[in-house]
């Protein structure tokens, strides 16, 4: 449903994009992980054929993103980053719209809108003019567009940034109802958790260049040790054999065993020894990138 075959793109001499490569099929919900800067909106505008790419390829539900555009555009629905729906609309009227412009009748736009409506908690609101909703509300009025739509792939860019719990709670049904219905979804975020709990696979970019393109599951194998100790409140203490990382006045330790906590703490220190977990995986390896990718 989605593949790039060594996809580029520069702005000047600087490569957003480089030789980015991999393939995706249907149902599959594809989580995109990066520092910012990274090329994870960059990847996005190509494959949704709003930016063209310098070099190299994508095809999108089995079209080209550059000779056949047109044709991508009619199967995709996408929520661009920092997106809002059109203000003086109301959500009735927006959602509405958006499905009379993808071609469906009158009767069965009006029948999905209300559907949808009720469906993503909008009911109470339908009837408001978008400007006059939080921006919570406005985001999930975009959210219900596309699930009202049918879409063969669907674009994701940090649908969940300033949402809060429960909206964030009805993105991540709205994802799975997507899977469900056989639908790709390409999901860019900065929450960890949600990128390990919705996506089958990840691909984690830096500078332009992928970096891991896994399960999650299989990304946080990569982790070392079996749990981790996070230790809070003392100088860091390293131990010797023992894999850690600082941050702040917390240090992690991976390590195999059920941990020996008194050579690693202090008095008054807390100590919490958890199983590791994709934000491990994320701490070890984009963090570090992201550091990298400051210093230069
Ligand atoms: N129009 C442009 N002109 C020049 N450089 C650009 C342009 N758009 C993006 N870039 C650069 O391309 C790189 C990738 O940007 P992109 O927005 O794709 O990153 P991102 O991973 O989505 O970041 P974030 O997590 O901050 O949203 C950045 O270094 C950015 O400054």
């Amino acid at each position: 449903m989605i593949v790039c075959e060594m996809l580029g793109r520069r702005y000047g001499d600087f490569w957003a994009l480089k030789g980015v490569s991999f393939e995706v099929g249907r149902g599959i919900v594809l989580g995109v992980l990066g520092p910012n800067g990274a090329g994870k909106t960059t990847l996005v505008k190509i494959l949704t054929t709003e930016l063209m790419p310098s070099e190299g390829r994508a095809v999108v539900a089995g079209f080209d993103v550059v000779s056949e555009a047109e044709r991508v555009r009619r199967v995709i629905a996408a929520v661009p980053q920092e997106s809002r729906p059109i203000d003086f609309l109301t959500p009735y009227e927006f959602v509405l719209s958006y499905l009379l412009l993808r071609g469906y009748s009158l009767r069965e736009a009006k029948r999905r809108t209300l559907e949808v409506l009720k469906e993503f908690g909008l009911w109470e609101v339908r009837s408001r003019e978008v400007d006059a909703l939080s921006g919570g509300m406005k985001r999930r009025v975009l959210i219900a567009s596309i699930l009202a739509a049918d879409a063969d792939v669907v674009f994701l860019d940090e649908p969940t940034t300033g949402l809060d719990v429960y909206s964030r709670r009805l993105v991540w049904n709205a994802v799975s109802e997507l899977k469900k219905r056989g639908v790709t979804v390409l999901l860019t975020t900065h929450y960890v958790e949600e990128v390990a709990a919705l996506s089958d696979v990840i691909l984690v970019l830096n500078r332009g260049r992928v970096v891991d393109f896994a399960p999650p599951e299989r990304l946080v194998e990569k982790v070392p040790g079996k749990y981790v100790v996070e230790v809070y409140g003392a100088d860091g203490v390293k131990v010797q054999g023992v894999s850690s990382l600082e941050i702040g006045d917390r240090r992690l330790y991976y390590v195999n065993e059920a941990p020996k906590v008194a050579e690693i703490s202090r008095d008054g220190s807390k100590v919490v020894v958890r199983q590791k977990s994709l934000e491990d995986y994320v701490l070890l390896t984009i963090g570090r990138l992201g550091e990298e990718y400051e210093d230069n």
